[in-house]
């Protein structure tokens, strides 16, 4: 199930020192006053283990002295060493709180630019692209943590820069080449596992299509939205089993990848150790070397030693580990900033054309196929003026609602022009304002959305209430039976995810009629309609869509050819090619796909012997 993994595409540490420029201002303006008081306290901890170390050396060498018959000043060493306790808990504390404020800045600063670029994406191209899952998985899951844990990051990488370069300056008491040994021995271990982390985080990435994969299985398992297919045709074990095989696919990657590195990074560690243990060996031999005269070293800085050394190793391992993570929240930035400034297939016109007077549509010899595919409409050229109603009918995948995504610029053609306007005025859609053009149109789409809102908020789709408008749009759609048995009316919410009452198929085809008829549009598209509606309330719709219709550019399409008697003209349809266009007596007295199909529905309703006869 794992696909193989694709060549590696690792940022390099000059391109991270990059994303780095680029996201720290904007993190800092988020919360100047927040992000400075937490880089004081990082400072001030920075410098802890350096006054500890000292402390224990002074500590000892009082002790030594007192054994001696020497004095000690108990009270000062006993202040300075609560006073050093105090600040490293105190700074600990506010950190944590002032840390939890600014992570409620960066999430809502983070997830509002995600938003507004959602916003900024007008067509529906990107939104298919596979590797746009990906990416927005990536990016929601780290929206509310990713800051945070990068400025948390860095602040620890500052906090282990400072205690390195202090517990370093501790042990120039013995030599100013100690510091710079350790470094050098622990150097190779802190570079290998750096790359190591580098490398986990190009496999997450890799890898997210395929744990995409298995978040959808647990969610066909799980939710309710498959329960009713999931326990008809028993596919739990199915599920499973897929699952299954696929989580353990994905775990014997990761495995091999966390052994290599565990078994890679054991010798480096080894060198380190040896290096800090033959340190140890000569400090201690040196301070034996004092009873015997030869030696140099105080009790108080064998201890330093022995404190300093494992202090100054576990403060390198903290800025390895600093990095590594803060590599990780980095990479994560690359591709929050590349979703930024990435742009979509259908883009806004730099300087946009106003709408024309009328809105007659044209299709000036349009192809077009999905993502790069063959095409599915191929040189359609129609012109509807403005006005009037069609029906746009044919076989399933002939292209219909593919033709009204275009019209609507969820797509762009591959070739070829849409125009708004009537002969001779016509403009591009590509040149005209997109959300000025979408907010002339409405629709009822065949795959229309189910919001889990009250019904109210289901129909005005954030729009200004118009008591009146809601009115006629409930009454239009067949809704008022709906409102009158749910609690609540059209305060009542709806959907089973919030415990709201759940409709029926077609009680959910009239309230996204509803939503149509409340927008004043000049141009009404209804994609199947009323698939899910009983006779006697298609007919009541069809009968507010009539209505409707009047005055407004209205594309009907269906299958059910009754309903395209309200139409003024009927395109059929076939394979991606507008193959008859003309009324509805025309196209029957012309005697090809249309009366085709037409004879074929009726028969469907006439009598067994009128059939037969
Ligand atoms: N988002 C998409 N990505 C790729 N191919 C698509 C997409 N949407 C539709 N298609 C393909 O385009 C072709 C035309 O589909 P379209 O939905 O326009 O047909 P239709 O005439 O409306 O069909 P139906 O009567 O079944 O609703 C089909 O072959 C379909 O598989």
């Amino acid at each position: 199930m794992l696909r193989p993994l694709p060549k590696k595409d690792e940022l390099s540490n000059r391109e991270l020192l990059g994303v780095l420029a680029r996201t720290l201002p904007g993190l800092y303006r988020s919360a100047p006053l927040l992000v400075s008081l937490l880089l004081a306290m990082a400072l001030v901890q920075g410098l802890i283990p350096a006054v500890t170390i000292l402390l224990g050396k002074w500590t000892v060498d009082g002790v030594s002295e007192a054994l001696r018959g020497g004095t000690v000043d108990v009270t000062l060493l006993a202040v300075a060493w609560t006073g050093a306790a105090l600040i490293s808990q105190l700074t600990q504390v506010a950190a944590q709180v002032l840390q939890g404020y600014a992570a409620d800045g960066f999430t809502v600063q983070t997830m509002t630019r995600l938003m507004n670029k959602m916003a900024e994406i007008h067509g529906l191209d990107v939104l298919e692209d596979p590797r746009f899952h990906d990416d927005i998985e990536i990016l929601q899951m780290g929206a509310p943590r990713r800051p945070l844990n990068l400025v948390s990051t860095l602040l620890s990488l500052v906090r282990s820069v400072v205690s390195a370069v202090g517990v370093s300056a501790t042990l120039l008491v013995i030599g100013w080449w100690v510091p710079l040994v350790v470094v050098a021995g622990t150097l190779p271990a802190l570079l290998r596992q750096m790359e190591f982390y580098k490398l986990g985080w190009s496999i997450f990435i890799q890898r997210t299509q395929d744990s995409r994969e298995l978040n959808y299985l647990q969610r066909v398992a799980m939710r309710h939205e498959s329960a009713k297919e999931v326990r008809l045709y028993g596919l739990v074990p199915h599920l499973q089993d897929r699952y299954l095989t696929g989580t353990l696919a994905y775990q014997g990657v990761m495995r091999g990848v966390r052994n290599r590195q565990l078994l890679g990074i054991l010798p480096y560690q080894a060198l380190s150790l040896l290096v800090t243990a033959g340190l140890f060996v000569y400090v201690v031999s040196r301070a034996q070397g004092v009873g015997a005269g030869g030696g140099g070293y105080t009790a108080g800085s064998v201890v330093l030693v022995i404190t300093a050394l494992a202090g100054l190793r576990d403060e390198l391992r903290g800025v390895s580990e600093s990095i590594s993570t803060g590599t990780e929240h980095l990479n994560w930035f690359h591709k929050y900033q590349s979703f930024l400034a990435a742009t979509s297939g259908v883009t806004q016109p730099a300087d946009p054309r106003p709408l024309p007077a009328r809105l007659a549509l044209t299709l000036d010899d349009v192809s077009f196929g999905y993502q790069g595919r063959p095409p599915v409409l191929e040189h359609v050229s129609l012109h509807i003026p403005e006005g009037q109603t069609v029906a746009i009918v044919g076989e399933n995948g002939a292209g219909k609602t593919t033709l009204v995504k275009l019209l609507l610029r969820f797509y762009d053609p591959t070739s070829g022009r849409v125009l708004l306007g009537e002969r001779g005025q016509e403009v591009d859609l590509r040149d005209v304002d997109v959300d000025g053009w979408r907010s002339q149109v409405a629709a009822v789409f065949q795959d229309f959305s189910r919001f889990e809102w009250t019904l109210r908020e289901n129909i005005t789709l954030g729009q200004p209430e118009d008591g009146a408008k809601l009115a006629h749009a409930v009454s239009a759609s067949g809704l008022e039976p709906v409102l009158e048995r749910v609690n609540g009316g059209l305060e009542a919410r709806i959907g089973q995810a919030f415990g709201g009452v759940d409709l029926s198929g077609g009680q959910w085809q009239k309230l996204a009629t509803a939503r149509a008829l409340y927008r004043e549009s000049r141009v009404l598209i209804l994609d199947e309609p009323t698939a899910a509606l009983d006779p006697r309330s298609e007919a009541e719709v069809f009968g507010a869509f009539a209505a409707m219709s009047r005055g407004r550019t209205t594309l009907l399409i269906t299958h059910r050819l009754g309903s395209v008697l309200m139409a003024d003209r009927v395109l059929v349809m076939k394979q991606g090619r507008l193959i008859e266009d003309g009324t509805h007596a025309e196209l029957l007295a012309r005697g090809g796909e249309y009366a085709e199909l037409w004879a074929l529905q009726a028969s469907q309703y006439a009598e067994p012997e009128a059939v037969g006869a």
